[in-house]
């Protein structure tokens, strides 16, 4: 059939495809239908909606997301339902937990990227991969297959650094002080960050409260030309773009299988030219790794995988049994970086971490001697140079280099918890602090989130604070406030925890 092409001003978030319904019925597409768009000699791919307010019978309405593609208003388009892509049989092998081929998981990919795939589907895949994982072999494929689905930046500089956080532990801004340490002291780090996937801020949410964080590659050229560093969403780049439609719903399910994670990380570096990878596995109760033995295994398979990839991979286990400094949310987190570059002090598992990782990259692109990159990074820090270099990134990146720690929005809706008793903090339960964080309205609202005021073996008294939540609606401080309540996110105990007799 078919019908006119009438573009509308609205982004849903995928490209959807609104017909009225007497069109509809005659051409046997029904509601969340995947829908094929012949222009030309062109095929693109939209799921489908009714519509009998906006869109006459004879047209076709389209949501922004296929603005990308060159069509105009009033085209005339061959509109059909879509057979079910070959790839669907692909998800059925691996729920059954069996192998993939590079062949099949190739065109996977490709139908994930050609929009073939639905987020019905692409859950269904995400769900496989979390109960039955995928072996080096398709994790290699499922790697290359992301990354040259895409472009690859090319940059004329030696050597290309890169570091990237598995992410889950909450608070976790390092790489946002990593990457101007790191471009301080003369190397080239072209970094891209997703945006959260289990947690409340991912260091692309975290940016986008300094400056713009999407652009083509060749911006990112330029400025990474210039300024020897940027700190960009992965997701806005054509880079490994099957990477953000797969973490769009694991954003939902709060999951990140571990072979899509090493698939999504290395292919974000591979496209980026990285040579010099540094991967940071934070370790603890209530993270995505819970204990040393595991955080070996992986990465173990990081370093492997980079060698499939030509990369030279080190892996930095570190603690992540509590959050990363004070803050938790994008905005909140912005203050405390931006606070900490300034002064070149700051909480000290965000300094020790930070420098700690820095670093390594210092010492793995040969400016710091063996056993001296973490002294280096921490004089950077300190001397102030790292933040004249995290101005030079924001300005490049269309940002206010002058922006002030206190003049970055939060939200305006608090409430505070407070020690119900005396003791010593035993625990902070980092999926609670996520949990909270989220319901408040973050990563989304970028001024929610919360403000811990203590860590681990401090001393409260009965009645001094905790935690603040930041919300940016009434709403959803409540409903923070009452997850905050049906959890115990910060665990005190006196120093004698149990008192035993008469056994
Ligand atoms: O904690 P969750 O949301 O699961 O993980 C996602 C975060 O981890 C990585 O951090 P970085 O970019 O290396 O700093 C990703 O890019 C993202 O920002
Ligand atoms: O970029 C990232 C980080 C963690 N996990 C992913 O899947 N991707």
């Amino acid at each position: 059939m078919k019908l006119r092409s009438k573009i509308l001003e609205i982004n849903p978030g995928k490209p959807i495809v609104f017909i009225n319904e007497k069109d509809a019925k005659a051409a046997k597409i029904h509601p969340t239908d995947l829908v094929k768009l012949e222009i030309g000699k062109r095929a693109i791919y939209g799921e489908a909606a009714i519509d009998n307010v906006n869109i006459k019978p004879g047209e076709i309405g389209l949501s922004g997301e296929f603005l990308s593609i060159n069509i105009s208003q009033g085209e005339l388009i061959e509109v059909v339902p879509a057979a079910t892509p070959e790839s669907v049989r692909y998800i059925k092998k691996k729920m059954k937990g069996e192998k993939l081929k590079k062949v099949e998981i190739e065109s996977l990919i490709k139908d994930i990227v050609d929009r073939k795939l639905r987020d019905i589907e692409i859950s269904a895949f995400v769900t496989a991969l979390e109960i039955h994982g995928l072996d080096m072999d398709e994790t290699a494929s499922l790697t290359i297959a992301m990354a040259e689905t895409g472009d690859m930046l090319d940059i004329d500089r030696k050597p290309i650094m890169d570091v990237h956080s598995i992410g889950g532990v909450p608070g976790n801004k390092t790489n946002m002080i990593v990457v101007p340490i790191v471009a301080a002291a003369g190397l080239t780090i072209p970094k891209t960050s997703s945006r959260a996937i289990t947690s409340a801020a991912g260091t692309a949410d975290v940016m986008e409260t300094l400056a713009n964080v999407t652009f083509s590659l060749d911006e990112i050229k330029r400025i990474v030309e210039k300024v020897g560093g940027c700190l960009v969403w992965g997701g806005a780049l054509n880079l490994a773009p099957a990477d953000d439609l797969t973490i769009h719903v694991e954003r939902a399910l709060s999951v990140d299988p571990t072979g899509l994670m090493l698939a999504s990380i290395m292919s974000k570096k591979y496209a980026m030219g990285a040579q010099y990878v540094l991967i940071d596995i934070p370790t603890g109760k209530g993270v995505k790794v819970e204990n040393l033995d595991q955080a070996r295994s992986l990465a173990k398979d990081f370093i492997e995988l980079g060698k499939r990839l030509g990369q030279y991979v080190e892996v930095a286990i570190t603690y992540g049994g509590q959050p990363v400094g004070h803050m938790v949310g994008p905005a909140l987190e912005a203050r405390e970086l931006m606070e900490t570059l300034i002064s070149g002090k700051g909480p000290g598992s965000l300094v020790e971490k930070a420098t700690g990782l820095a670093g390594i990259i210092l010492e793995m692109g040969g400016v710091a001697p063996a056993g001296m990159g973490k002294k280096m990074a921490r004089e950077i820090l300190e001397s102030g140079k790292a933040y004249e270099k995290m101005k030079e990134i924001i300005e490049a990146q269309a940002g206010d280099p002058n922006i002030k720690p206190e003049d970055i929005p939060i939200g305006d809706k608090t409430y505070t918890f407070v020690a119900p008793t005396s003791g010593y903090i035993t625990g902070i339960d980092n999926r609670a602090i996520t949990a909270i964080a989220r319901q408040a309205g973050a990563p989304e609202d970028k001024g929610a989130g919360l403000k811990l005021y203590v860590k681990v073996g401090e001393k409260v008294k009965e009645g001094d604070p905790l935690f603040t939540i930041y919300a940016e609606s009434e709403t959803r401080l409540d409903q923070a406030i009452v997850v905050a309540r049906r959890s115990e996110p910060i665990k005190i105990e006196g120093m004698v925890l149990q008192r035993i007799g008469n056994i």
